[in-house]
């Protein structure tokens, strides 16, 4: 048996789709002018000059700056017969309703321009196809029935009815929007049918009452639909069939001159601007879909696009037939159906077979698509090596736990190594001289710079780069402008608000609203993907837990030391353990996942479905292309066809959420293949990125065990004011915590001497790639903490309420005004102008979608990100825009302890506002490095200056004010 509907023995050639979508079948009907216009010697403006291409004649002057020609799928010319209309602009489409698919035809035009008249013979043809074919076809099961409707002033009425009262619009899961009590007329024969038609015709004429018919006709809607359920041998069950369900609509509307009308008053007034509704509402709906599916549209706006919503762009095969007059008086409003009739043309649909299957039948089904996609599955991941997940699993559990134990090792290296130093510093008592940042106080140890080199990590060698900071340079400068010291006289780092474009000019408020938004959408989502969350986000909070204990209970001794190392260890190790179990079961429970049918369904244009609401059947729809295609297999049960199920590498990635790594934005395939981030723990990734990314730190291994012999040679050369041991220093507080692609997040775990009270909690991130460049950010924030180390340690500057505080105090004061100023900052910006800012960026309002967006957006930044002075604006873009522990997963899922914190915050966003501006600076003066150098030095100058803040800001406005 085929279903492949034919009309007088010749089988129709449906649009041969190959994919689910496919474009509105837009053609355009000229018609002749008629006797007044010739007795008024009118001449048409427009010639068909092929049989798609429709031109304007005129050379009228005013009329130049208009298109000429305009192409569509068809162009008929006024002497064309409206069967051949039909034949080439419809039929195709109207008879797909014998195969279960719902089609659509309009006729789009003014008044008078021939829609009724093209319509009319166009249903004619239509429902006489339709009806040969059901006679032709005995063996199936056709139940044909027919409707008409009106929509005039907004309000629907039944043409088959006497009744005036308007029909009510329901909205139904299934069906979509549902005329409530339209009357279904089951046809018995053609001329049933036809007797049908001419009451409708009378009934319109009636309703609309005094007025002509074509007066009626041109302000009201007229739908005429045909509903075609079939049975259908392919989904039989047992014998017992089951049926394909399809409608047909026959759309004449109402004049388009109509939808600009607004000159009318009273009655006229009601309905032009009803009239106005649905005809907008239908060009904006259309207008808005030629433009793809993104955001709104307006479907509820008016009962026209409400009733044909599934014709337009959805589950529907649809043609328009644009009518036009061919009369010069109505160049304009050709012109207007040709524009409407061009963004039609970009519209596509999504038709589909709509099946109704008893609930047997349906499990059925379904259970053999899920053998299917389960062997599926089983095939692709035997075939593929890299998809052997389980093998894969057992070598990554290997290498962390290889990993696990160098970094016990190293771990254990550098807190000795600490311990002792430690130890020597206070034993010598020169604990706070010795890291003094003054310039003038020491010279620098070239032994210490000679034993670094001959440690010689790559990392360090980036110092022997002529373009690296000069020995002077790396001297700390602290500011001698007395507004400076801040700290000391209780002001605060403000934020200022201006100046860095991308973020400049929001602000804390803002930022937290995106930040909880997206807190709320990541958290619901981490529910989904819990196993993705737990690879990245779990690893960061036990470290934090670690850090916490360290922090909060320093061990005294050395023995207390190692054993507290151990024990984090150990954790850290169950901790990884667990989360590969973790893994297994999502393995299994993703194979064994219901939920996983449906994403393959998706994927591979399978069977989509949906409950009735009558629990005894459930109306299917399948895509066209695919229903079309098993036509002509018969045989099978199948929906649908091997190749249908040939999986895209973004297929696979789909069904195989947990094993890899959101990597379509990356645009890198040869490397996100193997650098998953969120199937794998973090260490997973150091591995990774010690053989793929790393390029100038050899490995991070060798990164580690430098710093350690670092921190031996430190132990020697203690009294080196030279900033690589403060660098050293700093490293050896430093844990390699993540490592994605092109940069290396380090965090401190515990921050450098003497300044633990001041960041406390705080984790900084830097970023880098070895880059020479890497060092001098590392500089600024080491003296940026060091400024603060001094400032604190000494301590007796500091006056609150008129006295001289204790650096407890200050600091407490100071954090107070943090606060405050956190408050304040939360507070600045209403709603509106948050919305402001999301409309600015692109952001849709709806939450999940934002924070998908802004998360896109972020990684395109990110992913470029190959230097340093990205990295800072990077991280400065991290910190101001999420809440960064619950960051979507594309961000790599960084854990930023410390968000809350302004102060951490915004201190990174001026450097940033500071570098960024100067660097502009620097490319229009064209000066080197030094600017770059200058200016992060001038971005650790502003995190604690505001003085200094307005003075840049005043400096850029100069700068931007010569420029202009
Ligand atoms: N292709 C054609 N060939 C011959 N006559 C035509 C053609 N198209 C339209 N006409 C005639 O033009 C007149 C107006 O056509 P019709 O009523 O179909 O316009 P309409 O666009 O439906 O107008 P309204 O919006 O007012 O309903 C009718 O008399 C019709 O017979």
């Amino acid at each position: 048996m085929s279903t492949s509907p034919s009309t007088g023995g010749d089988d129709l050639m449906y649009g041969e789709t190959s994919d689910q979508e496919e474009k509105i079948l837009v053609s355009v009907r000229l018609r002749p002018l008629n006797e007044r216009e010739i007795a008024r010697n009118e001449v048409s403006d427009w010639e068909c000059i092929n049989n798609s291409t429709i031109i304007f004649k005129s050379n009228m002057p005013e009329r130049s700056m208009f298109p000429t020609a305009y192409t569509f799928d068809r162009v008929f010319r006024s002497d064309c017969q409206t069967k051949q209309v039909y034949e080439e602009g419809a039929k195709e489409i109207a008879l797909s309703a014998v195969s279960g698919v719902n089609s659509t035809i309009f006729a789009y035009g003014q008044t008078s321009s021939g829609k009724t008249y093209t319509m009319r013979g166009i249903t004619e043809y239509a429902l006489a196809d339709i009806y040969e074919y059901t006679e032709k076809h005995k063996e199936r099961e056709f139940v044909l029935k027919f409707s008409a409707m009106e929509i005039y002033n907004e309000a629907v009425r039944d043409l088959l009815s006497t009744a005036i009262t308007p029909l009510r619009l329901l909205d139904d899961p299934e069906r979509g929007t549902v005329v409530e009590g339209l009357i279904e007329d089951t046809l018995i024969d053609w001329k049933h049918l036809q007797e049908l038609i001419s009451i409708c015709e009378g009934e319109a004429q009636r309703q609309i009452g005094e007025n002509t018919l074509n007066e009626a006709s041109s302000r009201s809607h007229q739908i005429l639909r045909l509903t075609v359920e079939s049975s259908a041998r392919e989904y039989s069950d047992a014998g017992k069939s089951s049926t394909l369900t399809a409608t047909v609509n026959f759309v004449d509307l109402a004049g388009s001159e109509r939808a600009s009308q607004t000159l009318a008053v009273g009655t006229r007034l009601k309905e032009g601007s009803h009239i106005n509704r649905s005809l907008l509402t239908l060009g904006t709906v259309i207008r808005k879909l030629s433009k793809g599916r993104n955001g709104h549209i307006p479907y509820r706006d008016s009962k026209l696009t409400r009733i044909l919503q599934n014709s337009l762009g959805g589950n529907a095969r649809t043609a328009i037939i644009c009518t036009l007059s061919p009369s010069r008086s109505h160049v304009e409003q050709s012109r207007n159906t040709l524009l409407f009739a061009s963004c039609a043309k970009e519209v596509s649909t999504n038709a589909q077979v709509n099946v109704v299957m008893s609930d047997k039948t349906l499990v059925k089904q379904l259970q053999k698509e899920l053998t299917r996609l389960e062997t599926e599955l089983k095939s692709s991941r035997s075939n593929s090596s890299a998809g052997d997940s389980i093998a894969l699993l057992r070598e990554k559990e290997l290498q962390i736990e290889k990993m696990q134990q160098e970094i016990k090792k190293l771990t254990w290296q550098r807190d000795r190594a600490q311990s002792h130093l430690q130890s020597l510093l206070k034993s010598v008592g020169i604990k706070d001289q010795i890291f003094r940042m003054d310039g003038h106080s020491a010279p620098e140890s070239s032994e210490m710079i000679n034993a670094l080199r001959l440690e010689g990590t790559k990392f360090f060698k980036d110092y022997d780069d002529p373009s690296a900071v000069s020995p002077k340079k790396q001297t700390i400068q602290i500011p001698e402008d007395p507004e400076d010291n801040f700290l000391l006289d209780g002001s605060t780092p403000k934020f200022s608000g201006q100046g860095w474009e991308d973020i400049g000019n929001r602000n804390s408020e803002d930022v937290k609203d995106i930040c909880e938004q997206i807190q709320g959408t990541v958290m619901v989502e981490s529910r989904m993907n819990v196993k993705k969350e737990a690879d990245v986000v779990l690893p960061a909070l036990e470290e934090e837990k670690l850090v916490a204990n360290e922090e909060d209970e320093a061990p005294s001794s050395q023995e207390e030391y190692e054993e507290l190392i151990h024990i984090n260890s150990n954790k850290r190790h169950d901790a990884v353990k667990q989360k590969i179990q973790e893994l297994h079961k999502t393995i299994t429970h993703l194979e064994r996942s219901p939920s996983f049918s449906e994403a393959g369904e998706s994927s591979s244009k399978s069977l989509k479905w949906t409950r009735s609401k009558s629990k005894r059947s459930v109306l299917m729809t399948i895509p066209y292309a695919l229903w079309s295609e098993k036509e002509e297999d018969i045989g099978s049960v199948s929906p649908a066809s091997e190749k249908d199920f040939h999986e895209s590498p973004e297929d696979l990635e789909h069904k195989l959420p947990e094993l890899e790594h959101d990597v379509k934005l990356e645009n890198k395939p040869q490397e996100d293949s193997q650098n998953s981030l969120y199937g794998a723990s973090a260490e997973e990734d150091i591995i990774k990125d010690i053989d793929v990314d790393v390029e100038d730190t050899a490995s991070v291994l060798d990164f580690v065990a430098g710093v350690n012999k670092m921190a031996a040679s430190l132990r020697a050369e203690h009294q080196s004011r030279d900033i690589r041991a403060c660098l050293s220093l700093l490293h050896l507080r430093m844990d390699v915590f993540h490592l994605p692609r092109h940069m290396i997040i380090l965090r401190f775990r515990r921050p450098p001497l003497g300044i633990t009270t001041v960041t406390g909690k705080s984790y900084f991130f830097l970023l880098f790639k070895g880059d020479p460049s890497d060092n001098v950010y590392m500089e600024v924030e080491l003296r940026r903490l060091y400024f603060l180390k001094d400032t604190f340690s000494r301590g007796n500057n500091t006056i609150i309420d008129g006295k001289i505080a204790s650096p407890a105090a200050s600091l407490k004061a100071l954090n107070r005004e943090r606060d405050m100023l956190a408050k304040q900052l939360q507070k600045k910006y209403t709603k509106t102008e948050r919305e402001r800012l999301y409309q600015k960026w692109g952001i849709s309002l709806d939450t999940k979608q934002r924070s998908l967006q802004l998360a896109r957006r972020l990684w395109s930044d990110i992913k470029d990100v190959r230097h340093i002075r990205d990295s800072a604006a990077l991280v400065a873009k991290l910190a101001g825009l999420v809440e960064p522990r619950n960051a979507p997963k594309e961000m790599f899922g960084l854990s930023f302890s410390t968000s809350q914190r302004p102060s951490w915050r915004d201190n990174i966003q001026q450097v940033c506002y500071r570098y960024k501006d100067l660097h502009q600076e620097k490319m229009d003066k064209g000066k080197p490095l030094e600017m770059y150098r200058q200016a992060l030095w001038g971005g650790w100058h502003l995190c604690v200056s505001q003085k200094c803040i307005s003075k840049f800001m005043k400096r850029k406005q100069a700068l931007y004010a010569s420029k202009r």
